[in-house]
């Protein structure tokens, strides 16, 4: 798996022989005081496998339509080669990254995912604390199993400096739209996505074959509890419209001083529109191949989106990251960070908080190895020179 004893590893061992060791606690303090738990984002993926409902493990793992999109955002990676650059002397290094709404130790946080509380009893919290501990952000979705006042506290009981932002879908009734970004805030949640790929939920076909429409008893959307026009005590679904538009974006906007990324872009066009409409940053997405099974694979939509944006705001990614390597491969084109979707879910699955330490740990130290080789110090070294067809070896720009 990782290649040879730890030579000058960096900030972390990591590449040491000893890594391997299948799914096993050892008992030992993990990353955020847990057990360790060894094992790839693989191994981790079929633990998770074994232990959930069938029906939740494919809701996690599922796409839309024929899956075209979820299989091409990962395919899309392996299409693209990394040409290192040697001899740069750079001695040491520093993964951070500073975004509006916090800085992360490594360019990964975790993207907002779903119903947590499927995965472990834990749910949010054990991610909440799990992203704290590793110095990332975690993106708390509104459809979260914890409401978004716990899951902030648990990752400030971590780290008091923790940054936790929170992912709403604007919501075609103004009143709801307001009552969420108010909950945030008073949460301390430093900053919030809004999804703009979803003007309808995507059809998932197997959600159709197992019949999964509703949360086991027990678990809910907490954040939809007790909104204007709900029942009260009740929980209110979490719509998504067709209708919502960017004048939506404006007024969410202004009710609130946080910063907003727009998640879910990929036409230039409307990273464009995003930076005019004050967005802080945009998320290119496309929500894991849940939604759409007809666009590019996401790394494939990056570099139009950062050449259109032009340095005014950052870009993130999400969709298909499955190592250190993608996370490169990803900043060489101009992200400035990555998020992860599902492995963390397997990481949560597999071993609750300590699970979701271990992935942020693998990408963390695979990252951390690939900038090595490729004689970078910090992230701006990966510049877009580094990234070549698979196949080419041919740098379209050489400079
Ligand atoms: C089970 C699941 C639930 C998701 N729920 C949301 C959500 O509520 N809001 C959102 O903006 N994105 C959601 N996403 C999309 C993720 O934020 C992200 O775009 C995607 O998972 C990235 O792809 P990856 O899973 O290949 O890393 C969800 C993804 C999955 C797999
Ligand atoms: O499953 C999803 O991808 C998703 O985005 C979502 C949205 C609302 C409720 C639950 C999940």
């Amino acid at each position: 798996m990782s290649g040879g004893p730890a030579v000058n590893g960096g900030p972390t061992a990591g590449g040491g022989l000893s890594t391997n060791g299948g799914l096993s606690t050892n008992g030992g303090p993990g990353v955020s005081g847990g057990p360790t738990v060894h094992g790839d984002l693989a191994e981790l993926r079929e633990r998770a496998r074994a232990v959930l409902d069938p029906a939740h493990y494919d809701y996690y793992a599922g796409g839309v339509g024929d899956e075209v999109v979820l299989g091409e955002n990962e395919a899309a990676f392996r299409r693209l080669a990394l040409l290192p650059r040697v001899l740069r002397g750079r001695a040491t290094r520093d993964l951070a990254v500073d975004l509006p709404g916090g800085r992360l130790a490594l360019p990964v946080l975790v993207a907002p995912t779903a119903f947590h509380r499927l995965a472990h009893p834990d749910g949010e919290l054990a991610t909440a604390r799990a992203a704290a501990a590793a110095g990332t952000v975690l993106v708390s979705g509104v459809a979260s199993t914890v409401a978004i006042a716990e899951v902030v506290a648990a990752a400030r009981e971590v780290d008091a400096g923790a940054a936790v932002w929170f992912q709403l879908y604007p919501h075609p009734e103004h009143d709801v739209t307001a009552c969420l970004v108010r909950r945030a805030e008073r949460a301390g949640c430093t900053a919030l996505v809004v999804t703009a790929d979803s003007p309808v939920f995507g059809r998932h076909r197997r959600d159709a074959e197992h019949g999964f429409h509703d949360l086991p008893e027990g678990l809910a959307a907490e954040n939809m509890r007790d909104l204007p026009g709900g029942p009260p005590g009740g929980t209110r679904d979490i719509a998504m419209s067709p209708a919502v538009s960017w004048a939506d974006l404006d007024r969410l906007r202004a009710l609130t001083s946080l910063p907003v990324w727009l998640k879910g872009v990929l036409h230039p066009r409307d990273a464009v529109l995003a930076v005019e409409h004050g967005a802080a940053g945009v998320v290119v997405s496309n929500h894991g191949g849940r939604q759409c099974d007809l666009v590019p694979a996401a790394v494939d939509a990056l570099p139009a989106v950062v050449e259109a944006v032009a340095g005014r705001v950052p870009v993130l990614l999400d969709g298909g990251v499955r190592g250190g390597g993608d996370v490169a491969v990803a900043l060489a084109l101009g992200a400035a960070a990555v998020g992860v979707g599902r492995p963390v879910l397997w990481g949560l699955a597999a071993a609750g908080e300590a699970g979701v330490a271990r992935v942020l740990d693998l990408l963390r130290d695979e990252f951390d190895h690939v900038l090595a080789l490729c004689g970078g110090r910090d992230p701006a070294d990966l510049t877009r020179d580094l990234v070549v067809p698979r196949g080419t070896g041919v740098s379209a720009r050489c400079g």
